[in-house]
């Protein structure tokens, strides 16, 4: 649905990013040096300590603050471009929802932008709905629904227009556990057969692992990338995947990029 057709495969490419906060007590460099690459269709978790960077770059991609140094490109446009062609669908930690609009109207939003006919709009958003577990819930309005609720109908609005590529911050950060390992595995699915690629931040070792195929670590003081980690744990993201070796290996390689060191296993001790 890009009113520009992309000219490249890669979602995004950032080529020495950098950004400065000027503030009172100083500049703050929250970003410095970013190189990456997102692939068409990957899935791509950022991962770091608080402050790292994470939630800035994510913004930087989604246009909603611009870089002090470096190139950002999505699909081979400036990040302004791609905003203006809505080449991507966002979940913000903040569902974000408008208080005015029903669960339905807030889902189909996208779609009235699109300009795409009532009847296939309502198809959709009650494709949504189900996908996301709120079917019966479609006629109420935010304030009548759990933050957990909430959250869900932003990530079904993110996907109303079946974006190439998905921007989410800790999307499901304030949901039970439950409800997110079952909405990791939808997200999965849906990426595949979407063909998104996804930039997804998250605080979760294991989160990271099993959505990813990169898990990019970052580290603060400056923000930076300090290691790219390959899951490949191919393309089933079932519930067999979480009681799997491989998967336990990968969450133990992110953990130990993240601590810099080697984290003894007990059976080595
Ligand atoms: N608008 C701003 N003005 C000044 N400093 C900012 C601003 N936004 C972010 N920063 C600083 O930039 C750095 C990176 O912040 P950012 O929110 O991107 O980190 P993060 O990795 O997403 O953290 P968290 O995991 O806590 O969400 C931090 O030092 C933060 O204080």
């Amino acid at each position: 649905m890009t009113a520009t057709t992309p000219t490249t495969d890669l979602a995004v490419q950032a080529t020495g990013v950098g950004k400065v906060f000027p503030t009172k007590a100083g500049d703050v460099a929250a970003l410095t040096e970013v190189e990456l690459e997102v692939k068409a269709g990957e899935f791509v978790s950022l991962i770091g300590p608080s402050g790292c960077g994470k939630s800035t770059l994510l913004r930087l991609i989604a246009d909603l603050d611009q870089a002090s140094s470096g190139e950002l490109t999505i699909f081979g446009k400036p990040a302004r471009r791609a905003r203006i062609d809505q080449d991507y669908g966002i979940a913000f930690q903040q569902a974000g929802l408008l208080p005015w609009r029903t669960v339905a109207a807030n889902i189909g939003l996208p779609l009235e932008l699109h300009k795409v006919g009532k009847a296939e709009r309502d198809a959709r958003v009650a494709e949504l709905a189900e996908l996301v577990g709120l079917t019966d819930f479609v006629d109420r309005y935010p304030d009548q629904l759990s933050g957990g609720m909430q959250q869900r109908v932003a990530i079904a609005r993110s996907l109303a227009a079946r974006p190439k590529l998905l921007l989410m911050d800790e999307p499901f950060g304030a949901l039970d556990e439950m409800t997110r390992e079952y909405l990791q595995g939808e997200l999965t699915r849906i990426a595949a057969e979407t063909g998104a690629a996804v930039v997804f931040v998250t605080h979760s070792i294991p989160e990271a692992v099993f959505l990813s195929d990169r898990v990019v670590v970052m580290s603060p003081r400056p923000g930076r990338i300090t290691d790219v980690i390959e899951t490949g744990l191919g393309e089933v993201r079932d519930e067999a995947l979480r009681e799997s070796p491989a998967y336990f290996e990968k969450v133990t390689a992110v953990r130990e990029a993240l601590h810099g060191t080697k984290v003894e296993r007990a059976n080595e001790r």
